[in-house]
């Protein structure tokens, strides 16, 4: 840049869930003093304004009729990410059960996926600094042109295990079995569904720690920064 100023990278982190990509993301946006978006988030933002109003979770075509209807805001501060509908703070009500087993619905609808994919492009293109996105089609959809392209895995085994300690020792197998329900639902759906682009760096994370992983992404994010 002319004036000196390093420019904007940006780092689209994907994999199915419990691999470890909101941790991740935040803790290497917190390092690199990038911002962060979970647009995780946004879905089940969209979904929680669906069921509190009542739409019939079961109906595409009255999913896609309201699609345009709530105002989601995300805020990119990986130190305090927040995320609002119509003004209300949701980042507690978005993450129960009810919103967790509805999500994959509400996010097959294209009108959705369209909706929530602008919002992302906006914030991704107007980031000072940089952002680390994370989702399920940052680098082969929403951010095709990325910087960097990273994607976790871990077995279904490790990511159980994972959830279950976070709530408080809930039954391995029944976690293990929900998360593998959603990620089939969210690689099988037709429009951009959970998948690796091409040229993203796979890091499979079962045997590593957290801190691990997140020094592996900012080595390779500083990589690509430098040749920039
Ligand atoms: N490498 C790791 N080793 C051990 N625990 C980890 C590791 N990575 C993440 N975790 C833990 O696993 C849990 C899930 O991680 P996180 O929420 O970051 O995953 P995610 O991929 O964003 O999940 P989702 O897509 O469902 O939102 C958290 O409790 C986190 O602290
Ligand atoms: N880019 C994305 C991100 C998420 N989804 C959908 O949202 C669900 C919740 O995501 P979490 O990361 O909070 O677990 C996920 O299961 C997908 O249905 C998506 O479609 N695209």
């Amino acid at each position: 840049m002319e004036n000196g100023a390093a420019k904007p990278v940006i780092v689209a982190i994907d994999g199915p869930s419990g691999t470890g990509k909101s941790s991740t993301s935040k803790a290497v946006a917190a390092r690199l003093g990038l911002s962060y978006l979970d647009t995780g988030a946004q879905y089940r933002a969209i979904t929680w304004w669906m069921v509190t109003n009542g739409i019939d979770i079961e109906d595409p075509t009255a999913i896609a009729a309201v699609a345009g209807k709530p105002e989601i805001v995300s805020g990119t501060d990986p130190e305090g990410p927040t995320i609002t509908v119509d003004g209300t703070d949701v980042a507690g009500p978005i993450r129960t059960q009810e919103v967790t087993s509805q999500v994959s619905a509400v996010s097959a609808v294209p009108e959705v996926r369209a909706r929530i994919t602008e919002l992302q492009r906006a914030l991704a293109t107007t980031a000072e600094r940089g952002i680390v996105v994370e989702g399920r089609d940052i680098g082969t959809t929403v951010l095709p042109g990325a910087d960097l392209k990273v994607f976790l895995t871990a077995s279904p085994e490790a990511r159980a295990a994972r959830r279950s300690g976070e709530l408080n020792g809930a039954d391995v197998n029944a976690t293990r079995e929900a998360l593998v329900k959603r990620d089939a639902a969210d690689s099988s759906r037709k429009t951009s569904p959970l998948a690796k682009a091409a040229d993203a760096v796979e890091v499979d994370t079962t045997e590593l720690t957290l801190q691990q992983v997140i020094e592996c992404v900012v080595t390779l994010v500083e990589e690509k920064r430098d040749a920039k």
